[in-house]
């Protein structure tokens, strides 16, 4: 449903929405700045330095020690050559030029089939966004791997023009043989074994393609009035083959100067994230505001949320912003070891999937104190949160949104999203330094929370007149243990945009401390939304994994801004989720699948735009 990207290029951050969805405006001649290159060490951009030729190396002459020496010279000083006398004709690499040249001229609907995702090069689309300050290129591509045939992805496979899939193997099958031919000759000019670089990139060497086209550039490039394409075949050796020096050309007075790595495409990817592993003010940042905003997160004076924000109509109604206040459940958790109270969590659970629990033991002072950190991070100015940003494709870390889908509606919305426990999971460079006892406090108020669910666990349990321990056991050991605070500035179209759209949580149980002062959360039962009225040092305890799941949403508020704490409790990824035995007999069958790391399932079916619970009955 919301698998593929929007244009995803030229779309980056950092152009207007408008050319998001159509691509790079081929007649714009105010490159945004964002495609201006920056001082490197590679020196300034030079629009017609010498016309220094590269060699020309004639591939049906390597026979000769003359072609041979060539090439030797040529890669040795240059790396690089153009090769002649491959054998492809002239007409078929023009067609190939042809197609792809047809390709990009489409209209950008029929290319959106094509769209990569968010996170992945595959497909087309310009620049994955990465970092900060990321100089994006002036370039679409369209990028396939060709070879292994299993690892196609086709879906990413332009139906049109007609013959594209078809010439494209043809192209690449034509490639193989001259990589061949090249490989060959390489290791004959270096007095090595025919076949050693061949071996070395492996049976299952891949071949990708990757075609380019440059819009052209009014103020920058000399033919102003052009456009440029080109396509590469990119050779990469298996995965699983060791790439380093060649043992025929080490010895004593040449000794090894590498390592070897293996699956050297992905130890590049990692080299070149390590210098920009962190991503711009990742959320409200989106493909969506306006560049400044970008590095400041949302604006929390605007008064004209884009319209990216807008919700649409769904299967859980319009937007009303207020629906009745029918009060959930109020569970005394110190009082769970009288019938009364067991029965009330009983029907709790099995009508509204959720409850406000108090006595719970923990102290109002520290849960303020829990509430107030929350809010003195949010507050300080971005560049002390930067040191927290999440990656692009990750939750983990201070951001909004990951960007995931064409027509995604993003929430008006900051979190910070962090692995407490288990300890050796935590990822602690997204910890915020300040303020000062962040850490501290968090995992003291996680562990206190811990407690909370085992109280709420056994007495579930207990209330289904299951053993004690059995959604403990069924937790597993490795049980984890996520949180997230989550801020919403005021927004002033309340009418149209969600703090939070409706969802429900992937966890197995939520432990949620609302905002003290500001309402926002509600919960969908009967085929209408609840507000949960605020019960200021109550905790919001939801069973998705247990009884029922409750969807529910946040609002937004035009004058104050909000926070919540949320602990996500998750089973321990090896265990399977699945009915509970006691339940089951022969009366009530069975009704669903087991499933294995059920975090991961949740959002794979998110992705498909299915109901996890759709997806495992029997
Ligand atoms: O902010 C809230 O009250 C709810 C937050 C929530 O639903 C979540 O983090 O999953
Ligand atoms: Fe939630």
């Amino acid at each position: 449903m919301s698998n593929k990207f929007i244009a995803p290029t030229m779309a980056g951050l950092v152009l207007p929405h408008e050319e998001v969805s159509q691509g790079i405006d081929m007649n714009r001649d105010d490159p945004p700045k964002e495609f201006f290159v920056k001082e490197s060490a590679f020196g300034a951009v030079d629009s017609s330095p010498p016309l220094i030729p590269i060699p020309v190396i004639d591939l049906s002459m390597l026979s000769t020690e003359t072609e041979l020496e060539k090439l030797r010279s040529a890669l040795s000083t240059w790396g690089c050559f153009q090769a002649i006398g491959h054998g492809i004709s002239s007409s078929f690499l023009d067609k190939v030029r042809e197609m792809a040249k047809d390709f990009f001229l489409l209209p950008m609907e029929e290319k959106e089939n094509c769209f990569r995702e968010a996170y992945n090069n595959e497909g087309f689309g310009s620049d994955v966004i990465l970092s900060k300050g990321q100089v994006f290129d002036w370039c679409n591509r369209l990028s396939l791997m060709v070879f292994p045939e299993n690892q196609r992805k086709v879906n990413f496979w332009p139906e049109n023009p007609k013959d594209f899939g078809e010439t494209l193997i043809e192209y690449t099958m034509n490639i193989r043989s001259v990589r061949d031919v090249v490989l060959k000759a390489t290791a004959k000019s270096l007095n090595l074994e025919e076949d050693m670089f061949l071996k070395q990139f492996g049976e299952k060497s891949t071949m990708r393609i990757r075609f380019n086209f440059y819009p052209p550039f009014h103020r920058v490039t000399t033919n102003a009035e052009h456009m440029r394409g080109s396509v590469a075949v990119l050779i990469e050796p298996d995965i699983e083959e060791e790439i380093g020096p060649v043992e025929g050309l080490v010895n004593e007075e040449r000794p090894k100067m590498y390592k070897t790595v293996k699956n050297y495409g992905h130890f590049n990817y990692t080299c070149f994230q390590k210098e920009s592993s962190k991503f711009i003010a990742p959320t409200m940042a989106g493909l969506v505001l306006p560049h400044e905003e970008v590095s400041q997160g949302i604006d929390m004076n605007r008064d004209d949320p884009p319209k990216e924000f807008f919700v649409k109509e769904s299967a859980f109604g319009a937007m009303d912003s207020s629906p009745p206040l029918i009060p959930i459940p109020v569970i005394d958790l110190s009082m769970l070891s009288t019938e009364t109270e067991l029965e009330k969590l009983r029907s709790a659970l099995s009508t509204w999937g959720c409850f406000q629990a108090i006595g719970h033991g923990i102290s109002s002072s520290f849960l303020d104190k829990v509430r107030e950190m929350a809010k003195d991070f949010f507050l300080l100015p971005m560049e002390e949160k930067e040191n927290c940003f999440r990656e692009a494709y990750n939750n983990e870390g201070f951001g909004s949104d990951v960007v995931l889908s064409k027509g995604q509606v993003f929430d008006w919305c900051n979190r910070l999203f962090l692995m407490v426990f288990p300890e050796n999971q935590r990822k602690v460079n997204f910890w915020p330094e300040n303020p000062k006892d962040f850490g501290e406090t968090l995992i003291e108020y996680t562990m206190n929370i811990r407690s909370v669910r085992d109280v709420v666990f056994k007495a579930t349990a207990k209330s289904l007149n299951l053993e004690e321990d059995m959604f403990l056991k069924h937790f597993g050991e490795k049980s984890t243990m996520r949180i997230r605070v989550n801020f919403y500035p005021p927004c002033p179209r309340t009418d149209k945009v969600l703090g939070l759209k409706p969802h429900s949580d992937r966890s197995g149980v939520t432990v949620l401390l609302q905002d003290k002062e500001v309402e926002g959360l509600q919960v969908f039962k009967d085929n209408q939304w609840s507000r949960v009225p605020i019960i200021p040092h109550a905790l919001i305890i939801m069973t998705n994994g247990v009884m029922k799941s409750p969807v529910h949403r946040v609002t937004t508020n035009a004058e104050h801004m909000r926070g919540s704490v949320a602990v996500l409790i998750e089973p321990d990824i090896e265990e399977e989720i699945g009915p509970v035995e006691g339940l089951v007999n022969e009366e009530r069958p069975k009704m669903y699948k087991t499933v294995k790391n059920y975090g991961h399932f949740n959002y794979t079916c998110f992705q498909k735009g299915i109901v996890p619970i759709d997806a495992v009955k029997l």
